[in-house]
């Protein structure tokens, strides 16, 4: 059978948005981190919330039928938080995604399912490869983000560096599902800008 799970990266302490968690930040009436969930879940048979032991009890209300692996140490960064979301995952290919990135439909998520022939599927944004949103084989994962771990970095972008993965067109991808698909919010400002 071939299996799909979701990982959901939640664990940062959002120090450019202020204090509150940037992941639960109203946007269009609901918290950022169910936009994110939400149509991943669509598409795969589970979704792994990756976040810090903390944010748990904020996020059990508005999330349902997901999975928490929370950060082992808090703040290692988003790499650490992958490790440990994958340790364990049974899942063939897995979808990731960051809990910031409110407007990536659950129809991108098939369309970088369908076009996974190598290790992964990437989005090349702004001349970069993005490495999410994107799908991946679970087993090569596992091994760059052991790899690049240690190596010492936090990188999450470093992963991209030890797979073989399949490009897509930026550009191709916001003609067809918006120009916002791939915007993360970093800010407040940007938060007020994707709602306008
Ligand atoms: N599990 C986990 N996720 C993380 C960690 N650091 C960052 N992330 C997540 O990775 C995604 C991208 O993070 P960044 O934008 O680099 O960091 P951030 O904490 O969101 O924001 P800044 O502190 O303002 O850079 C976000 O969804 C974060 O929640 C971490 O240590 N553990």
């Amino acid at each position: 059978m071939h299996s799909r799970a979701g990982i959901v990266l939640a664990g940062g302490f959002a120090r450019r948005f202020g204090d509150r968690d940037k992941t639960l930040a109203e946007f269009r009436g609901r918290p950022l981190i169910v936009h994110a969930v939400e149509p991943l879940r669509a598409v795969v048979e589970r979704v792994v919330v990756s976040c810090r032991r903390e944010q748990r009890p904020a996020f059990e209300p508005v999330l349902s039928d997901v999975e928490y692996r929370p950060d082992p140490t808090p703040d290692a960064g988003p790499l650490a938080g992958l490790d440990a979301a994958l340790e364990g995952l049974e899942a063939e290919t897995v979808a990731v995604t960051s809990a910031d990135r409110p407007l990536v439909p659950a129809g991108l998520y098939r369309s970088l399912l369908d076009s996974l022939s190598k290790e992964g599927v990437v989005i090349r944004a702004d001349g970069i490869d993005q490495p999410v949103p994107a799908v991946f084989e679970t087993r090569a994962l596992r091994r760059a983000v052991t790899e690049q771990r240690s190596n010492g970095t936090r990188r999450l972008r470093a992963v991209l560096d030890a797979l073989d993965c399949t490009t897509l067109d930026g550009e191709t991808i916001t003609r067809q599902w918006g120009e916002d698909v791939l915007a993360d919010v970093n800010t407040q400002a940007d938060l007020d800008r994707l709602e306008e």
